[in-house]
């Protein structure tokens, strides 16, 4: 993840770690060696229990390690002024944790304010990650957290975090709050913030699934933050270490290859788009040179709000503005498995490709996605018979599906 980019992440070291807190018998955290890699994004996982969030907060010193040392960069960090230390590290937990009295704009310029930062330096800041986090500066700045959806929070909570450029961003199971789709999405955003920033990235989670599309290496930890295997997603999928990480990856193996492939992997459709208030005739006239039977209607910056049929679109002289709220759409980042997802709670049988930024590139159709599962199963069938994929067809019709006429993509 790290070719090509600046990277402005900064490594992070724990040199025999140990937590232990006062009245329990065993540690927390036993002795913990870690090297992390700069620009890298780490993946955490492990049972309940097992020390993942214990681990997590020694970096930023939110928990006082027993013993050991931290390093961030060069910098030996284990007695800095915690205050200071966290300036430089940002922090994101579940539901955003944002301040609720305060504007999304008062609670993204917190850090800066603490730092002496300019009025104007923060508001021109805040407005640069906003739009990083795909929210609408003018039509977000001056909210309050409680009239935003879960997601809108979350995005913002990672907005705050970047607020003072920090070379390292710690995660605290950040999406564990929101619904499916807005996780898939949400995912996706942080793979395209990271793409462009390049920041020291620790996420814990208790989804094995997210912790392989997220992560550059996954820590695999069992009780008292033992190591289990410390490796990219392939290897441990491959060669997992110990019996025990057999069992936690478990039969959800199979199903996990499907993680590791991403919709930027296999070929997308090219889409016929328009914009709002465009000749209907005219629009007509260019998909059927092009073989469409449908279009993407498109905003200003390119981002999809409807996806008519020709005949939809033949109803009316010019192209109208209607924000279609089923839209199914993924990221390149977005692995088939999350594709599939999409696809399904939209009952649609195709879903639109979009940029970092929310612009659409293509489409992709389910009968592209089954056949590469079908490929993936029947090899990993070989050595694990037992996981199928049934109920749908070749035609994106599942069991419970939609009738074939609302399949908007062939
Ligand atoms: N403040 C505390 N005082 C005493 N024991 C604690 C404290 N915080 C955590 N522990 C114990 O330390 C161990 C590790 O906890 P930690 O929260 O780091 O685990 P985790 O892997 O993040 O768990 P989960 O996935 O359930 O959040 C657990 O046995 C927990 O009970």
């Amino acid at each position: 993840m790290t070719e090509n980019r600046a990277v402005t992440g900064a490594s992070i070291r724990l040199d025999g770690v140990v937590k232990r807190y006062r009245g329990q018998s065993k540690p927390a955290v036993e002795s913990i060696d870690l090297d992390i890699e700069a620009g890298q994004v780490v993946a955490f996982v492990g049972p309940s229990g097992c020390g993942k969030t214990t681990t997590l907060k020694m970096i930023n010193r939110l928990i006082e390690p027993t013993a050991g040392r931290i390093l961030i960069g060069d910098r030996d960090v284990t007695h800095e002024n915690p205050d200071k230390l966290r300036q430089s590290i940002g922090y994101v937990i579940q539901s955003g944790g944002l301040f609720p009295h305060w504007s999304v704009a008062r609670n993204i310029g917190a850090v800066p304010r603490v730092l002496g930062w300019d009025g104007k330096r923060i508001e021109e800041r805040t407005e640069y990650l906003l739009d990083l986090v795909g929210l609408d500066a003018d039509t977000f700045r001056d909210r309050l957290p409680k009239d935003m959806s879960g997601g809108q929070q979350q995005r913002v909570g990672v907005a705050r975090a970047l607020a003072a450029d920090p070379p390292v961003l710690l995660m605290d199971e950040p999406f564990g709050a929101v619904d499916p789709i807005t996780r898939v999405r949400l995912q996706d955003s942080l793979i395209a913030i990271q793409h462009e920033l390049a920041k020291t990235v620790v996420i814990v989670t208790h989804d094995f699934e997210e912790a392989t599309k997220l992560g550059d290496k996954v820590l695999i930890l069992s009780e008292g933050g033992h190591i289990e295997q410390y490796a990219t997603p392939e290897e441990i999928l491959a060669t997992p270490a110990t019996p025990f990480v057999e069992e936690f990856v478990g039969s959800g193996a199979t199903l996990a290859h499907l993680t590791l492939s991403r919709v930027k992997d296999v070929d997308h459709d090219a889409v016929v788009t328009a914009r709002v208030g465009e000749s209907s005739h005219e629009v007509i006239g260019r998909a059927r040179a092009r073989g469409a039977t449908w279009i993407v209607v498109v905003d200003t910056h390119g981002r999809p709000r409807a996806w008519p049929s020709l005949d939809e679109v033949a109803t009316k002289e010019r192209i109208s503005d209607y924000l279609d709220p089923r839209l199914p759409v993924v990221a390149p980042s977005s692995t088939l498995n999350d594709a599939l997802d999409t696809m399904l709670a939209a009952s649609q049988g195709g879903v639109l490709v979009t940029d970092g930024r929310g612009a659409v590139t293509g489409s992709l159709t389910i009968a592209t996605i089954m056949s590469v599962i079908r490929g993936q199963l029947s090899d990993a069938r070989a050595d694990d018979g037992h996981v199928t994929y049934t109920g749908y067809d070749e035609h994106g019709r599942g069991d419970d599906g939609p009738p074939e006429g609302e399949v908007r993509a062939p």
